[in-house]
């Protein structure tokens, strides 16, 4: 174009008539004339900062330029060979690294795309580092797009890059001296900058967060623990502490994110990231938006600190234990010494019947530990070969997670003690849902493996025990379905009653069908699936129902759950018996 077509087609866009220009280029035009009073008709050439002062910009943003270092150097192989220039602006616009062809030096330097140019708005008009910096969003200023008649050869794509707090701190810039005229031919260009600047944030993230919990997030699967498109970090009560441009849209949109609880945002709270740790199947790290959306979560906890560790770290790595329970006094009493025992080197059993939750306490207990590496072994059908297999991908400190120990082959166990022996800096968390002690009595197990693994015990009550049942069911349910969603009163009555012979897993999937089956907000009766026959009890005799009674404060649902029957045959018991609740 002309450059009398050039002003021309401005002095249109400006008097508000269609060029067929982004709403981006005419903002920026509209600017560059009313706001920095410059006139298009000029060719001024680039504005490069003095040495010394080029020296400060990179002082100032030497972590931001460590940080995009190897992602520029990554995004410049994938280019290579068709005469793109990065360039790293800060947030005042000026060029703080550079990567381009070097035989072509002295023409980069002459139109600015090189160290110490300054391309912000004001001085440089249209540009894309000056737009992107003026608009927070991504934007190709290609050719005549520019303002200024020095730039209209030039082909600019740039993507803002902000820092954990949510500040614009720099622009990557990818820069073409000559292009094709359309300007869809930079497509490709726009998709290198944006991946590359979210890399780039995230980086800075991890690399800040070393001491906190943070929470990345995907939408796929496959890409979850090796691209993500999103994380925060967060402080031991679970508020964000840091954050990504992507997790401010993902998960924020225009509420604030800094400082928001994590529950506020999604379906879970910081007792649950220990689930959404690598070595669960990704599948099973769905995490749910506020919004009916879910995505893929990949929690990293805080790594060990080689000094004091932070009150905030501490407080995450206690309530990952203490989190695990509501109000119920056995339970917290359970928990209690777990937390006692934890950051011993103790080895420990964990039993309970199935589903109690026997793993999900091992791995808290591990993480309240001292041990950074977790490697967790399924003992069922375990062969030799495969034992040996898996313990030597183990960390030689780490923590060793057995569970179901009691289903570990015979030949497995003689090798299982064999090698804890050689592995003493092991730290063994076995789980069972067998009474192991009996069984060594009975000489069902052998007696040198469980010496080796039951250090300390921990017996897990079944759920039909438990006085946080509805406190489970409530948390269980967030996790699962938006705020508004609600049991009817029949419907809780109903899961208050169950024997739960599966426990918290039954649990799960009970909520998992009901809110599928849900018209609208309300989960009634009907939504939850048939419970299975509870287990026959023994005919309890007369005086041991008082005593159940006494135990459960004369709770007739808890009652009933533990004698696996239903709250009529307990009253009807009750008369029989002559007895009556206290007043
Ligand atoms: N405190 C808890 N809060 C919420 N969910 C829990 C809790 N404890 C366990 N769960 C969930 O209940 C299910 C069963 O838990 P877990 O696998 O730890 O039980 P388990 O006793 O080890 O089972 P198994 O006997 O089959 O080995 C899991 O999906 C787990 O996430």
């Amino acid at each position: 174009m002309t450059l009398h077509g050039h002003v021309r087609e401005i002095e249109q866009a400006l008097e508000g008539r269609a060029t067929g220009r982004d709403a981006q280029v005419t903002d920026s035009w509209r600017r560059c004339v009313e706001l920095y009073k410059m006139d298009p008709a000029r060719a001024d050439p680039a504005h490069i900062v003095t040495e010394p002062e080029l020296r400060q910009h990179r002082k100032q943003a030497e972590w931001m330029i460590s940080a995009a270092r190897s992602g520029l150097q990554n995004l410049f192989r994938q280019v290579a060979g068709q005469n793109y220039v990065l360039l790293l602006a800060n947030a005042e616009g000026v060029c703080v690294d550079f990567f381009g062809d070097p035989s072509f030096e002295s023409e980069l330097r002459q139109s600015g795309l090189y160290l110490g140019a300054d391309w912000s708005e004001e001085l440089a008009g249209t540009c894309g580092v000056g737009a992107c910096l003026v608009s927070g969003e991504p934007i190709t200023i290609h050719q005549d797009d520019h303002f200024g008649n020095a730039h209209t050869g030039l082909s600019c794509t740039a993507a803002p890059i902000y820092d954990s707090l949510g500040h614009l701190a720099a622009v990557l810039d990818i820069s073409l001296l000559r292009s094709p005229s359309p300007k869809r031919s930079q497509n490709l260009a726009m998709s290198l900058v944006t991946t590359s600047a979210r890399r780039v944030e995230m980086a800075n993230l991890m690399a800040e967060s070393r001491r906190e919990w943070v929470l990345r997030l995907s939408s796929s699967p496959e890409f979850l623990d090796v691209d993500p498109e999103a994380a925060v970090s967060l402080d031991g009560a679970g508020r964000v502490i840091g954050f990504t441009r992507a997790a401010q849209r993902l998960l924020g949109g225009d509420v604030p994110l800094l400082g928001t609880p994590v529950d506020e945002l999604l379906h879970m709270s910081v007792d649950d990231l220990p689930d959404l740790m690598r070595d669960r199947p990704t599948e099973d790290r769905l995490v749910h938006l506020r919004d009916g959306g879910a995505l893929f979560g990949h929690a990293i906890s805080p790594q060990a600190p080689r000094t004091r560790p932070s009150a905030p770290a501490l407080q995450a790595r206690s309530s990952a234990v203490q989190g695990l329970a509501g109000p119920d006094p056995a339970m917290s009493q359970l928990l209690a010494r777990a937390e006692k025992l934890a950051p011993t080197g103790v080895p420990l059993l964990i039993s309970g019947e199935m589903g109690t939750g026997k793993t999900r306490l091992a791995r808290a207990i591990h993480l309240a530990g001292k041990a950074e590496a977790l490697l967790q072994i399924d003992c069922a059908a375990l062969g030799v070969e495969d034992l040996r297999a898996r313990l030597g991908g183990c960390a030689a400190s780490g923590t060793l997670l057995l569970r179901r120990i009691e289903d570990l082959p015979e030949d497995s166990r003689r090798v299982l003690v064999a090698e804890l022996d050689a592995r003493r800096q092991l730290r063994v968390i076995a789980t069972t849902t067998a009474d192991l002690s009996a069984a060594v009595g009975q000489g069902a197990f052998p007696a040198t493996l469980y010496h080796r693994v039951s250090g300390a015990q921990l017996a897990l009550p079944p759920l039909r025990q438990r006085q946080d049942l509805g406190w489970m069911i409530e948390r269980m349910l967030r996790r699962r379905a938006p705020e508004g969603v609600r049991l009817t009163p029949s419907a809780r009555v109903e899961l208050l009653g169950r024997f739960w012979t599966g426990n918290l897993r039954e649990l799960e999937q009970v909520l998992d069908v009901a809110v599928a089956l849900a018209e609208g907000d309300v989960i009634d009766a009907p939504d939850l699936p048939p419970a299975p026959d509870a287990p026959k009890a023994d005919a309890a005799p007369e005086e041991s129902l008082e005593q159940v009674l006494e135990s459960c404060h004369w709770n007739m649902a808890l009652a009933a759950r533990r004698l696996g029957v239903n709250r009529s045959t307990v009253l009807r018991r009750m008369r029989k018996a002559g007895l009556r609740a206290p007043g």
